[in-house]
């Protein structure tokens, strides 16, 4: 490209056909279990993945829940760039309370805490059993890592919360979607206000909204393996994202020396710098690796190494521009109860 040329990223994405479906047998019985619960419940903790806000918002779990106070808490913040204010502007309409999260801090985690006892000693009469919460939300979204954190802060001091860590690991915790298959036992997670919660599995919906969500969901990795749209494809929509989010091509730079709208294009150059090529059956030569490299710049870009991405670019934008407007059956949570964070 000459310097005089102005790269413009791509403002629509093409519409390739994906399947829009992962949902399993162990998510349906995940929300007959959620709805069997559901009456003892006093607070729902509702995950949502920090950089794909709006796909991986379930409306199922907000139909079992629907007369059930709920904190959504964003999870991945370290490696989202989502505007807090887009965030309250969000839910500023739906009237629902929300927070910034990194599951794996500390901090975070003792903030929360703060808001859950608050609760507590807030309600009247206190609740004899003690105060029981429901951690829910989307498959990989930190549901178990969040348990695991809150056990450790809440029955321990955070000074040695990684020597505990271990020993205070009650829900498995993995890097991909579906590593929780049952609801949990209940779980104690702090003595003095008495605070239990349930785990449970990551439920998706029966079918997604359309393509850009799926791809969205399969970048955060909340979609099962078997059922991802094709590596390309995603990578495309990465590419698609990256570009319009920081259009100098900055992101991809060490593998690719300007910016680019062609998948091939940034896969090609990729796999040449990693000597990764494949022999196609009945051609003599060898041809880049697309679907292996894809696969990799995918991975890249899920581990934040490709910096902080949100994936719902134009989910955000439209819900950004549009008016909105307090539904008259909201339900009148005492927002002032619970803190944002950043
Ligand atoms: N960077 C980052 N990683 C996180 C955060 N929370 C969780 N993770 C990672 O995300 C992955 C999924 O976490 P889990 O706690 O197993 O997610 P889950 O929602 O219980 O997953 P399912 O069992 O599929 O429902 C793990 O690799 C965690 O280490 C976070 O706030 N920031």
């Amino acid at each position: 490209m000459s310097l005089r040329q102005v790269f413009k990223p791509r403002t629509v994405f093409p519409d390739y056909r994906v399947n829009l479906a992962d949902f399993k047998g162990h998510q349906s019985k995940a929300l007959a279990k959620m709805r069997e619960l559901s009456p003892q419940i006093d607070l729902v903790l509702e995950l949502r993945d920090a950089r794909a806000p709006v796909s991986t918002s379930n409306t199922l779990l907000q139909k079992v829940f629907r007369d059930k106070e709920k904190l959504i808490l964003y999870t991945k913040k370290d490696l989202s760039p989502i505007n807090t204010r887009f965030l309250n502007k969000w839910h500023e309409s739906l009237n629902e309370s929300w927070k910034f999260m990194d599951c794996r801090s500390a901090n975070d985690t003792h903030q929360l805490l703060t808001i859950i006892r608050k609760k507590y000693n807030e309600m009247y009469p206190c609740p004899p059993l003690g105060l029981r919460l429901m951690v829910v939300g989307m498959p990989n979204v930190g549901k178990s890592t969040l348990v695991n954190s809150l056990r450790s802060i809440g029955l321990g001091s955070d000074r040695d919360i990684m020597i505990k860590k271990k020993r205070r690991s009650v829900a498995k915790v993995g890097s991909h979607a579906g590593v929780t298959r049952s609801t949990s036992e209940i779980i104690r997670i702090s003595r003095d206000p008495e605070v239990l919660l349930y785990d449970t599995p990551g439920v998706l919906l029966p079918q997604v909204k359309d393509m850009q969500t799926m791809l969205s969901l399969s970048l955060v990795g909340t979609i099962s393996k078997i059922n991802q749209a094709d590596p390309v494809i995603t990578a495309d929509y990465l590419l698609y994202v990256m570009n319009l989010t920081d259009p100098s091509g900055e992101r991809y730079r060490k593998y690719f020396d300007h910016p680019t709208n062609d998948i091939y294009e940034l896969l090609g150059a990729m796999a040449t710098k990693a000597g990764n090529f494949k022999r196609i059956k009945g051609e003599k030569e060898k041809r880049p690796n697309y679907v292996g490299t894809a696969s990799e710049l995918i991975q890249m870009a899920q581990m934040g190494k490709l910096g902080k991405l949100c994936f719902d670019v134009d989910a955000v934008k439209s819900i950004e521009d549009s008016d909105f407007k307090i539904p008259e059956d909201a339900p009148n949570w005492n927002r002032r109860n619970f803190a944002h964070g950043d």
